[in-house]
């Protein structure tokens, strides 16, 4: 039985300026789960993570972590996470083995070169350990950050973006270690642009936009709901109307009127394709050209946030 760790209460965050960042959301993350926030720009997610955080102050609502107020409690709270900024801040003449050492100690807990070691070796950084930071290119700052992160042990992890603008062996490297922290049971909360990242290692997709969350969902399931592909059918004349003995299969006429457009479900036994071929053939429509399309995630997700921007 997986307990409730992150427990968001109607947050809601109004920065100085007046912009209105987060609006009313509520969110309970489980220990040891792996929640994805997927959101276009500016959506809030950062704001999110910085305010379970502690680095910025929430206007109403609260969050608790191991029923911890993450303002009350705060030194007990953030001693359970780990940060993984979106930008690098590393612009120092330290090496990378006391730059983690350090992040370590500055939560109070007693030196562990071995863990540190670890840590580096996971990240394909041991080697590295005695540059300074300064001398490092950006991918393997972004692999220091991640060290820094991990250094005190924490119970959960926050990844901002962690693999924008990072090359595949990073990223390989990123999904090997979050593979083993979900092993130990560690919380991992992540925020990408990039779907197939949430595809390949969230157990929940959270969309946030706006400031709300649109939809939080298992992943499976959303990956079920989105599991649509489009057959277009291009046909040799034009057509205006579908013919009554086409209604049962729903299909949408093309813009210019040249096509019919046949959604159907991927996971379904039975697509439905090969009797909507032949009964377009009994109907004497002429088909010119086939063509099929996966609907992505990406889409899907796109299509999500349209949707609500709609309404
Ligand atoms: N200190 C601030 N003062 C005023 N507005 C801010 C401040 N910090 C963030 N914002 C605004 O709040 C909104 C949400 O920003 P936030 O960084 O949380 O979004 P995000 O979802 O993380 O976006 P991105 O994917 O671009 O990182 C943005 O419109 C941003 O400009």
């Amino acid at each position: 039985m997986s307990e409730i760790q992150i427990s968001i209460n109607n947050l809601s965050k109004v920065y100085d300026n007046g912009f209105k960042a987060l609006n009313n959301v509520s969110l309970k993350v489980k220990q040891g789960e792996i929640l994805a926030m997927l959101g276009p720009n500016g959506a809030g997610k950062t704001s999110l993570i910085s305010i379970i955080c502690g680095i910025v102050k929430p206007t109403s609502g609260t969050v608790t972590i191991d029923n911890y107020d993450i303002i009350k409690d705060y030194r007990e709270t953030r001693s359970r996470i780990g940060l993984v900024p979106q930008e690098l801040n590393l612009e120092s003449f330290e090496t990378v083995f006391d730059t983690v050492s350090y992040s370590r100690g500055l939560y109070g807990k007693a030196p562990k070169p071995e863990h540190i070691e670890k840590i580096l070796k996971d990240l394909s950084l041991w080697d590295k350990k005695d540059q300074r930071l300064r001398q490092l290119s950006g991918g393997m700052k972004r692999r220091v950050l991640i060290a820094k992160a991990l250094s005190h042990e924490p119970k959960i992890l926050f990844l901002d973006e962690p693999t924008a603008g990072v090359d595949v062996e990073l990223r390989r490297d990123m999904w090997m270690v979050v593979d083993d922290l979900r092993k130990k049971g560690v919380t991992i909360i992540l925020t990408t642009h990039y779907i197939e990242e949430a595809e390949a290692i969230a157990d929940r997709v959270a969309v946030i936009n706006q400031g709300e969350i649109i939809v939080v969902e298992d992943k499976k399931e959303l990956i079920k709901k989105m599991g649509h592909k489009k057959l277009t059918i291009e046909l040799q004349k034009k057509i205006t109307e579908i013919p009554e003995d086409l209604s049962k299969y729903n299909l949408e006429i093309s813009e210019e009127q040249m096509s019919l457009i046949y959604t159907y479900n991927v996971q379904a036994e039975k697509t439905g394709i090969t009797d909507l071929l032949q009964d377009i053939k009994d109907t004497g429509l002429k088909l010119k050209d086939l063509k099929t399309e996966q609907s992505t995630l990406e889409k899907i997700f796109v299509d999500l946030v349209k949707e609500n921007n709609e309404i």
